[in-house]
């Protein structure tokens, strides 16, 4: 598929000749196209169609095929080409690896060279993709049957700078593109027609018009002219006429070559289950590669974090088989990469997330493992899909955890899975715990990520909507936690109202309410943990100060990579608590400051705010937090009329002035000060001598009482009923100065304590010294006295 042009000078006579073989061929070219177009007017759709020469196909198509070695057409080929080349409207579903990508490119080509378009009829077919990596794959299918044609054809998928995307998008015939970038070019490229778009393609069809593709597609569509040709195709098809309705589909054929199969998934393929608890999953995983060295195997995790950390923590124990691992937050360059290598090896085993569940046509996998349960029976048929690829055999195993065993095998029974159980071989099964905790005790990092892993999963489990399948408060997460080698279960807290019931089912230790603050958790977890160098650094209250670290770790981490390490999620996340002062964070908001997503709020009295992340916004809404970076509150005074006024306000100068010359003012001022003060003392000294004499009239009653042979513990007014003295303990209690004489000697100082721990002590002792004047002579006193020595 290229285009091309020819000019130069030429000789009169050899200009008419050459114009004239131009003639014949444009002649002959429409007449190829009418015979062509008559050929498929004519087509009947009821004729069983084996082989591509059978069809009326343009000589750059057949050449194509035959140039890429497709000779005969699979059941959904058959079927869906020869609609598709009338023009009809399609909903394709056949079962993964049944070669649906020949039956809409091969229309594309063949629809578009029937119509002459040229490059000057701009964009005539959109083909839309749900991931990078499959756009990328029907564009290089579309490269090799179309090398023939002169269309020109792009990918639009992001990864490269708009600009240069831009430049070329108005010259393509053919474009193959992802919902996001697609939509992005639409609405800022102001060259992009689209206006004379013949046909739309959405491969994953059902994917495609799913919740997270709902707006992007739903805006696409609606750029596009109402009258073109419409092609929906998947594994798992969607049939709801609402997703019909928004893609505007004219009349269109229901192609479903396997609906009448007695399986969803290909024959050729061996499908089990192994119950494995969550805390041996990875045992499990681990036993299963090393059993299977020479296989090329994709387990399929549920989120980035966990295979992140299964890959480093795998590749650090050398099970003996090249490993990779592919995720949606790696650069587009590294992603390629791994994919072509993953292509390229025999035997290999690659951890990935979903992002490589759909249509990817990886060539020759023995084993799909899905170590994490997938959300539905949808997603576990088209994991399963990436073996088993035309008419070639796989194997397929599902680890489930026995709380999910029950709702899983009758989701997949209900979509006509075959799929039996299979137990792990005991002598093969090896524990790799205390392995991994070694492994995380030693590398921060690694622990690091085992955190993030864990929390991920959690997270993934709490958000599944099949609740017949996932309950969070049955999975045994503390388990979980020391399997992969961590101390403890990360502490994670459910951020929606609507969650709360299922936190409180959910087990304590690892999942803990909002309500409860982190004071109160550290006090209610039992055993206090032996806490490292390395535990404290990953207590640090920003951890984003591990991102340099994680990066060196991590060979092609991008910035994507450690974005994803802090987006903690609007659901569920790690609790910490991020000073607003703290160094950590002054350095967050000198990058964030320049950053374009930084948005600036005016401070209260202070420097503007930066609200450049999720968790500085919820930070700032936190009254508490917001209260510190309030300025302190001014005292003022309220006159008769309720209005405020300062504590010392100036006064008006003709006020002042009203009232003499300021020297009189002053000289006034300190006579009444003085008559006050004289005034104030008299009276203090009267309340001395009264208190004076009233202490000697109380210890002479004392004084005579004793004379008169009374203890004072028998006074009637101290007895309570019992006639037990209430103050017998108090008195057997060691007085403030008894205390100090009886302190033994002053021991001598170990060579490693300073000044600085006597300080502390005696600070600390002093705060429980009672500092009194007199000897306690009332009750009030004694019980004073008490209270003081038992705090
Ligand atoms: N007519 C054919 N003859 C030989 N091989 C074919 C033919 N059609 C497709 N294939 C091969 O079959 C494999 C699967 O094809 P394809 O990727 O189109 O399947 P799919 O149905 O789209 O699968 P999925 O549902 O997983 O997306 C590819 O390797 C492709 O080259």
């Amino acid at each position: 598929m290229a285009s091309s042009a020819v000019g130069g000078r030429k000789s009169k006579s050899s200009g008419r000749g050459k114009n004239d073989v131009r003639s014949l061929k444009r002649k002959r070219d429409v007449d190829e196209h009418e015979t062509l177009q008559k050929a498929v007017e004519g087509l009947d759709l009821k004729g069983e169609i084996k082989d591509f020469k059978d069809l009326p196909l343009s000589q750059p198509t057949s050449r194509g095929l035959e140039a890429s070695h497709f000779k005969t057409l699979t059941d959904i080929q058959s079927k869906a080409v020869p609609l598709a080349l009338k023009g009809r409207d399609i909903l394709g579903a056949a079962k993964t690896g049944s070669g649906k990508t020949l039956s809409f490119l091969v229309p594309v080509l063949e629809n578009l060279y029937r119509a002459t378009w040229t490059e000057l009829d701009g964009l005539g077919a959109l083909i839309i993709s749900p991931t990078r990596e499959l756009a990328i794959q029907i564009f290089e299918v579309l490269r090799k049957i179309g090398r023939y044609h002169t269309f020109s054809a792009g990918l639009v998928i992001g990864g490269k700078s708009l600009q240069e995307e831009r430049e070329r998008l108005g010259r393509m015939n053919i474009l193959v593109c992802t919902p996001g970038r697609m939509l992005q070019h639409m609405d800022q490229t102001a060259a992009f027609e689209v206006d004379n778009l013949q046909m739309l393609v959405l491969d994953e069809a059902d994917r495609i018009m799913d919740m997270g593709f709902q707006t992007s597609v739903d805006a696409i569509v609606e750029h596009l002219p109402k009258q073109r040709q419409t092609m929906l195709f998947s594994a798992t098809q969607t049939k709801k006429v609402s997703d019909l309705a928004r893609l505007s589909l004219r009349d269109p054929e229901y192609v479903a070559v396997h609906e009448a199969a007695a399986q969803a998934t290909p024959t050729t393929l061996q499908q089990y289950y192994v119950v494995t608890p969550l805390p041996e999953k990875l045992n499990t995983l681990f036993s299963f590669i090393r059993s299977n060295l020479k296989a090329k195997i994709i387990v399929f995790m549920s989120s980035g974090k966990q295979v992140r950390f299964v890959y480093e923590s795998f590749r650090h124990m050398q099970p003996g088989i090249p490993l990779l691992h592919l995720h949606g937050r790696q650069k587009q360059t590294a992603r390629l990469d791994i994919t072509s290598k993953f292509s390229a090896t025999k035997n290999s085993c690659i951890f990935a997330t979903d992002v490589v569940a759909r249509g990817l046509d990886f060539p020759a996998v023995d084993w799909v493992i899905q170590m994490d349960c997938p959300e539905d029976a949808d997603t576990y048929i088209h994991r399963v899909g990436r073996t088993a690829r035309y008419e070639r055999a796989g194997k397929a195993v599902l680890f489930l955890d026995p709380s999910e065993v029950e709702g899983m095998v009758k989701r997949l029974e209900l979509k006509k899975v075959p799929i039996q159980q299979t137990k792990a071989r005991d002598k093969k099964q090896q524990s790799i715990q205390s392995q991994l905790q070694n492994m995380c005790f030693q590398d921060p990092e690694l622990k690091y990520l085992g955190q993030k892993a864990f929390v991920s999963y959690a997270k993934s489990v709490f958000v599944q909507k099949d609740k017949d399948i996932f309950n969070i408060s049955k999975y045994d997460l503390e388990g979980y936690a020391s399997s992969i080698g961590l101390p403890g279960a990360p502490k994670i807290k459910f951020q929606r109202g609507e969650d709360m019931k299922k936190i409180k089912n959910a087990p304590r230790a690892a999942i803990s309410s909002d309500e409860e603050s982190d004071e109160e958790k550290d006090k209610n977890s039992k055993k206090p943990e032996v806490r490292t160098k390395y535990d404290r650094m990953f207590e640090r209250r920003n951890q984003d100060v591990l991102s340099g670290h994680y990066s060196k770790m991590i060979a092609g981490a991008d910035d994507e990579q450690l974005a994803d390490a802090d987006e903690d999620n609007d659901f569920l996340s790690v609790k910490r608590v991020v000073p607003i002062n703290s160094e950590e964070d002054s350095d967050d908001d000198g990058v964030a400051a320049s950053g374009p997503a930084a948005k600036v709020i005016p401070g209260i009295g202070k420097e503007p705010l930066v609200i450049d992340s999720k968790r500085r916004e919820k930070l700032l809404k936190s009254k508490k937090k917001l209260a510190n970076l309030k300025e302190k509150g001014t005292k003022v005074v309220f006159d008769e009329d309720g209005v405020a006024h300062q504590i010392y306000e100036l006064e008006d100068e003709d006020d002042f002035a009203k009232r003499g010359s300021a020297e009189t003012q002053r000289a006034k001022f300190l006579e009444e000060e003085a008559a006050r003060v004289r005034e104030a003392d008299l009276d203090d000294k009267q309340l001395a001598k009264q208190k004076k004499r009233e202490k000697k009239e109380k210890r002479k009653a004392r004084e005579e009482a004793q004379a008169a042979g009374l203890s004072e513990h028998e006074g009637p007014t101290l007895a309570d009923e019992d006639g037990q003295d209430p103050l017998e303990l108090l008195r057997s209690l060691p007085m403030a100065d008894d205390e100090e004489k009886e302190r033994p000697a002053k021991r001598p100082k170990k060579w490693f304590e300073d000044d600085s721990e006597d300080e502390k002590k005696t600070s600390k002792r002093k705060g429980r010294v009672i500092e009194a004047e007199d000897e306690p002579e009332t009750l009030e006193d004694l019980e004073a006295l008490a209270a003081g020595l038992l705090n």
